[in-house]
């Protein structure tokens, strides 16, 4: 029995006891101390974290089935702060674990008070009850489930202190992997507690693959690789039964997502381009409508695009080039306006000139006669005289009038040459600026200039995405046989063909560029060396399958490709030119092959 039950006599001695044990007399000590004195247990006053975590533990008691009693002597020793009381709690809970880790279920709850008890931004106490209260009731009637959703709740906490959320839902630990992250906290001291596979169950790797397969592909059709990739991982997803290759998956996931964001980011460009494209075709058709034809091309360039599938780099070029067209054009047009103000203002003096001569020969004519009917008249020698000098005066003013005039005509008739010259030497300029906008006339792919803003665009992709880039050369074979043979035209005929071919075997973000007589050049953007070979041999393939037919007749064309692979920091010129080397061996060993260049 204690000796002191009055709360002044305890205090009193409380103090005293204080001093002679020279203990500090904090707050926590004097209660200390009265306790042992009056013989009470302390009342531990618990924050509100802590009070969250014991009706938590209490509510664990009441749910998992055969544990109540080690959920609530942990609660009743945390709740009377007893260490000792606490560690046999926890040691209690072990055995019971369903999972066969001696130490999981303990090492978890230490790790789940660690982390309640640290403050994580954006985790309040309140959502951390809540996560656990949620993780409570959805499955606390399979203990082995509750581990691994207790787990991963908790891993979640210790993982992202910035995390929005940390109540794991249904395929939470699959899309914790999907991000490329696992579930498993990698510090925070529960790395150990890994989820065995056997936990990853065939539910949900079903609803996974569903998921890929019947939500994410079909959304895909205009990307037919990005489809068949899709389908492809929905049934890895689905077969994948042990840890590295649900890893596998989560990896390959990973990069999909990485593409398919990509892609986006390349529609809304397209759609961005589209937009451009258009508002500058209408906000220049004035400067375009000095003649039907011109504007028309404009307007075929416009639908050419829209026909094919949209692609962000056609675009940009089509943009480029009707800025160019525009600008020209606009330049033309003013000289072109001026030239033939030139002409108007020559044919109006002409005009004048015309009428002014009339009007003087007319007058002269007057003269004469009237000189005629004086002289008729008179017979005065004086008179006759003086008559004959009026006209010999009249005739010289008339013969300068003449001759004036006549130099004015010709300078007029020599201006109005020249402006004619100017204005269809103007209109051949304007001819070829519009040509410029479908680049290579014959065969329609991107011409010398072309080819140079391509390779400017894709090296400095190619530097910023870090993706390889590879450049073939080719060139038809025996091509000057088949002129000599059939005639130019069949010769022309055949390039168009050929064009026709090869675009389309290759894929839409390849470029082809004419870049001399009947040799191309095709630029293959995020192609290794091994890839861009078998592009050039499918190329090749497809030709041999698609004979070019010259009246009635089937005939065959083929060529020879060498193939280029970037150096580091490597230039369009040096990568043509060691494919060209590689495209001379290619003819030397026989023709109608592809060579790599070293
Ligand atoms: N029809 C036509 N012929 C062209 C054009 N440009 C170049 N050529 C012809 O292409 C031929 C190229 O001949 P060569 O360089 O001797 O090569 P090849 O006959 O193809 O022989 P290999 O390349 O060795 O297989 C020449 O006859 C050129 O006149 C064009 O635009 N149209």
């Amino acid at each position: 029995m204690p000796a002191f039950t009055n709360p002044t006599d305890l205090a009193r001695e409380t103090l005293k006891l204080l001093s002679a044990r020279r203990i500090a007399p904090t707050p926590e000590n004097y209660q200390t101390i009265y306790h042992e004195i009056a013989g009470t247990k302390p009342v531990v006053p618990h924050s509100k974290g802590d009070q969250a975590l014991l009706k938590a533990l209490q509510e664990l008691a009441k749910q998992v089935p055969g544990m109540g009693p080690q959920f609530k002597a942990l609660a009743n020793a945390l709740g009377a702060g007893e260490q000792k009381a606490i560690e046999t709690a926890l040691a209690s809970l072990v055995p019971k674990t369903a999972l066969g880790s001696e130490a999981s279920w303990g090492e978890l709850i230490r790790e789940l008070m660690r982390q309640w008890d640290l403050k994580q931004s954006g985790i309040t106490v309140a959502r951390k009850k809540d996560g656990l209260e949620r993780v409570l009731s959805n499955f606390s009637r399979d203990s082995s489930v509750l581990f691994t959703k207790v787990q991963a709740l908790v891993a979640s906490w210790a993982e992202n202190p910035t995390a929005q959320t940390g109540v794991p839902v249904e395929g939470g630990e699959a899309v914790a992997e999907l991000q490329g992250k696992t579930a498993v906290a990698s510090g925070g001291g529960v790395s150990a507690l890994e989820i065995p596979t056997s936990d990853i169950p065939g539910a949900l790797r079903e609803m996974l693959a569903q998921t890929i397969q019947t939500g994410v592909a079909p959304r895909l059709s205009q990307f037919p690789d990005l489809r068949d990739e899709a389908v492809m991982l929905a049934q890895q997803a689905r077969e994948a039964r042990d840890q590295s290759s649900i890893q596998g998956v989560a990896k390959n996931l990973k990069q999909f997502w990485i593409k398919l964001e990509l892609r986006n980011d390349s529609d809304a460009q397209v759609l961005d381009g589209l937009v451009r494209l258009l508002r500058l075709l209408v906000d220049n058709i004035s400067e375009l409508l000095l003649d039907d034809k011109w504007l028309n091309g404009q307007i075929s360039v416009v639908q050419d695009i829209i026909a094919k599938p949209l692609d962000s780099r056609v675009l940009y070029d089509a943009e480029r080039s009707f800025k160019e067209v525009i600008f020209k054009q606009g330049n033309l047009k003013h000289s072109l306006l001026e030239a033939k103000d030139t002409i108007k203002n020559m044919m109006a003096t002409f005009i004048d000139r015309m009428s002014e001569m009339t009007a003087s020969t007319g007058e002269y004519h007057a003269k004469i006669e009237r000189y005629t009917e004086e002289i008729g008249r008179t017979e005065d020698i004086n008179k006759l005289n003086q008559i004959l000098g009026n006209l010999m005066k009249d005739t010289r003013g008339m013969q300068l009038d003449m001759i004036r005039s006549h130099d004015e005509l010709e300078l007029s008739h020599r201006k109005v040459k020249e402006a004619e010259a100017k204005i269809l030497q103007l209109e051949q300029e304007l001819d070829h600026v519009s040509e410029l906008v479908h680049e290579d006339h014959l065969t329609g792919t991107l011409n010398r200039r072309g080819m140079d803003d391509a390779f400017e665009r894709e090296l400095s992709r190619a530097d910023r995405l870090n993706v390889p880039l590879c450049v073939s050369l080719l060139d038809i074979d025996h091509f000057k046989r088949l002129n000599d043979t059939y005639g130019h035209d069949a010769g022309d005929e055949a390039l168009i063909h050929l064009v026709r071919v090869v675009k389309e075997a290759l894929r839409p973000s390849d470029v082809i560029a004419r870049f001399g007589g009947e040799e191309f050049v095709i630029i293959l953007p995020e192609a290794g060396i091994d890839e861009a070979v078998m592009v050039m041999t499918r190329v090749q393939r497809h030709l041999t399958k698609n004979f070019f037919m010259h009246d009635n007749q089937r005939l065959l064309i083929t060529f020879s490709a060498g193939v280029a692979l970037r150096g580091a920091g490597e230039g369009a010129e040096s990568m043509i030119s060691r494919a060209d080397k590689a495209l001379y061996q290619a003819k030397e060993a026989g023709r109608n092959r592809v060579v790599a260049a070293a």
